[in-house]
């Protein structure tokens, strides 16, 4: 256990000791033996302020701060009025309380008004007031939304991980890394045979077809040719060298 306890350094063993005589006065008046106590009981939490320290010797019985607490925000009809030194917002004689305005509210608004079709119940004092377009965010949702298919049964991602950790040979290739051209890349263009280039490397793509979220028509358009453009443009979080490594047929050359 002992390298659990930090040693005390030799510095603060005589300030310590500098300190004065070894008790400490307790709230009752009497006074207790304290430092060889804190010396060997281990599990003891360090006394805060420390004995010898200087919030101690200043300690007094009413707390000063010594920054100044913030004022809180001026009301418009008071902006008139000279600051004070007291942050106390004076209020002129001739503004009756009665008619004060209240505070702007700091919590938003909960929007009950929206209804399905961006027709919005306060779209007519928004619009009108030339703050925000009533419906405009709305459609701009609507036109990003990009469709994600529905999988067949077993198709999900997780069957996805399945099958590539299964040993399966999701390559069709007959073993071996080969060096692709773009006209043989090219014969690879149908469902049951889709080879495509990402980065440079060519996967067989047709096994994850049928596992697509975004369904098997797009990932077809790369089929028989570099997708990368495609796929970056689509979807570029998308981890594609780990979801398609046990695909991987070659790399794609020139000529
Ligand atoms: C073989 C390469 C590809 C792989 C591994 C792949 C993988 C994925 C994954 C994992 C998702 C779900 C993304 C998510 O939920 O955030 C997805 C969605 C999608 N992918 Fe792909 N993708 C590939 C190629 C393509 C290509 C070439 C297109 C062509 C347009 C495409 C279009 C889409 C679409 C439209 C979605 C659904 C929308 C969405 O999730 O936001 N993908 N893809």
């Amino acid at each position: 256990m002992s390298w659990l306890i930090p040693s005390i350094p030799g510095w603060s063993r005589s300030s310590l000791a500098a300190a004065g005589p070894s008790t400490v006065p307790t709230p009752n008046g009497n006074s207790t033996k304290a430092l060889d106590d804190v010396e060997e009981d281990i599990d003891a939490p360090p006394p805060f302020p420390l004995l010898n320290s200087h919030q101690r010797s200043n300690a007094s019985s009413t707390p000063s701060f010594s920054v100044a607490p913030p004022s809180p925000p001026k009301s418009p009809s008071l902006s008139s009025t000279p600051p004070s030194d007291l942050n106390i917002a004076i209020v002129p004689d001739n503004v009756p309380l009665g008619n004060m305005a209240p505070p702007p509210s700091t919590t938003k608004k909960p929007n009950f008004g929206i209804q399905k079709g961006g027709q919005d119940s306060s779209s007519s004092t928004s619009s009108t007031n030339g703050l925000t377009p009533a419906s405009g965010s709305t459609e701009k949702k609507e036109k990003k939304k990009r469709a994600k298919v529905a999988l067949t049964p077993g198709h999900s991602a997780l069957d996805w991980a399945r099958l590539t950790s299964s040993g399966e040979d999701l390559r069709q290739t007959g073993g071996g890394f080969l060096r692709v051209t773009m006209a043989e890349l090219k014969e690879h263009n149908t469902v049951d045979d889709a080879w495509s280039a990402f980065n440079g490397m060519v996967y067989n793509i047709t096994a994850y077809l049928p596992f697509h979220p975004g369904g098997e028509d797009e990932l077809m358009r790369v089929a028989g040719r570099d997708g990368t453009k495609l796929f970056m443009l689509t979807h570029s979080w998308v981890n594609l060298d780990f979801m398609l490594k046990e695909c991987m047929v070659g790399v794609l050359v020139r000529g």
